[in-house]
C-alpha cells in the first residue's frame, strides 16, 4: 500500500512546480537462478522531488541496499525502471554521488584527505588549482579544514565519514544516495553527522535519499520516510514528516509529533 500524495519541500511555494528528480517505477530484483533464485524487490514505486530529503527504512534483508544500488545504476532491475531527471538510469549517472557505511574502504589510505576529495574531480576537466580550491571548500563545509593533509588512517571514524561526505558533495551532485552512512560511528558523532547533512542539504540544495536502520534518524532527517515491507519487497507507506525546521537534536526529538511519527514507523516495520 502506498499512501502518499505529498507536498515535497521544493513545492511548498505554489508558484514553484515540483521538479521530479528521481522516479522509481515498479522496480523488481531477484538474486540467483532457478530454484536458488530469491525474489528481493517485488514492486517498488516512489518518486523523489528536487531538494527533498527522503529516508528509506524497512526490515533487515528487505533489500534497501539492493534498491539503492538500482537507484545508483550499479545494479539493473529485472523489471521496472529508475529515471533521473527523466533519463533512464542504466549506469552511474553524472549528477549522482554515493556515500556508503564503510568509510574505511571508501577512502584511499595512501592519499591525504585533500587528495581523496580531489580524486573524483579529475573527471571534471577543471584545472588542478580549481580542483584544489573546490576540495578545500568541501572539506571546510564538513568541518575538516584543519585536516586536509592528514591520511585517512590518522583520523577518527567520524572524521573519515566527514571526508567521504566532502568527497561526495565536492562534485555538487544533484542527488546524494547514502547507505547507512552513520552506522559505524558512536552516538554523539552520529548526531553531529545528521546535523551536518541537514545543513549541507540546505546549503547545496541537493536531493538526498538515505537508507537507515535507525527510525529516530529516519524521522529526524526526512521530509518523507519511505517504509518498505519485508522481502519480496514493496512500499508499505510513504510518510510525510511535517516537523518544522531548523531541526534540533534536543527539541525536535522531544516534540509529540516526533514521538507519534516514530511510533507509526516502528509499528509499520514490526507489522
Ligand atoms: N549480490 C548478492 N547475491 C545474492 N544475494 C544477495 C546479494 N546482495 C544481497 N543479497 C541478499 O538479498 C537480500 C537483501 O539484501 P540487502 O543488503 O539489499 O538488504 P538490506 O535491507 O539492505 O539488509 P540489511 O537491513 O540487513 O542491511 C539479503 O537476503 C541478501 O543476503
Amino acid at each position: 500500500m502506498t499512501t502518499s500524495t505529498t507536498t515535497p519541500a521544493a513545492a511548498t511555494d505554489p508558484d514553484v512546480p515540483a521538479r521530479l528528480t528521481l522516479d522509481v517505477r515498479a522496480v523488481a530484483k531477484s538474486y540467483g537462478h532457478g530454484s536458488a533464485s530469491r525474489h528481493i524487490l517485488a514492486d517498488v514505486t516512489f518518486t523523489v522531488h528536487q531538494g527533498e530529503f527522503v529516508t528509506v527504512v524497512g526490515p533487515s534483508g528487505a533489500g534497501k541496499t539492493t534498491l539503492l544500488r538500482c537507484l545508483a545504476g550499479l545494479l539493473s532491475p529485472d523489471a521496472g525502471e529508475v529515471a533521473l531527471e527523466g533519463e533512464n538510469v542504466t549506469a552511474p549517472p553524472k549528477g549522482l554521488a554515493l556515500v556508503f557505511q564503510d568509510y574505511s574502504r571508501s577512502l584511499l589510505p595512501w592519499m591525504s584527505v585533500l587528495g581523496n576529495v580531489m580524486l573524483p574531480l579529475r573527471r571534471s576537466g577543471l584545472k588542478r588549482t580549481e580542483r584544489h580550491r573546490i576540495a578545500e571548500q568541501a572539506l571546510q563545509a564538513v568541518g575538516l579544514a584543519h585536516a586536509t593533509n592528514l591520511y585517512p588512517w590518522q583520523m577518527s571514524g567520524g572524521m573519515q565519514q566527514r571526508a567521504a561526505i566532502a568527497r561526495a558533495v565536492a562534485c555538487r551532485p544533484e542527488v546524494l544516495l547514502m547507505d547507512e552512512p552513520f552506522a559505524s560511528v558512536d552516538a554523539q558523532t552520529r548526531a553531529d553527522l545528521e546535523d551536518l547533512m541537514l545543513r549541507l542539504r540546505e546549503e547545496l540544495g541537493m536531493t538526498v535519499v538515505l537508507v537507515t536502520h535507525d527510525i529516530d534518524e529516519a524521522v529526524y532527517l526526512a521530509d518523507r520516510v519511505i517504509v518498505l515491507s519485508g522481502a519480496p519487497t514493496s512500499v508499505t507507506e510513504i510518510i510525510q514528516v511535517p516537523l518544522p525546521g531548523p531541526r534540533d537534536q534536543l527539541h525536535t526529538k522531544l516534540e509529540p509529533a516526533f514521538a507519534e511519527l516514530r511510533a507509526h514507523v516502528l509499528g509499520l516495520i514490526r507489522r
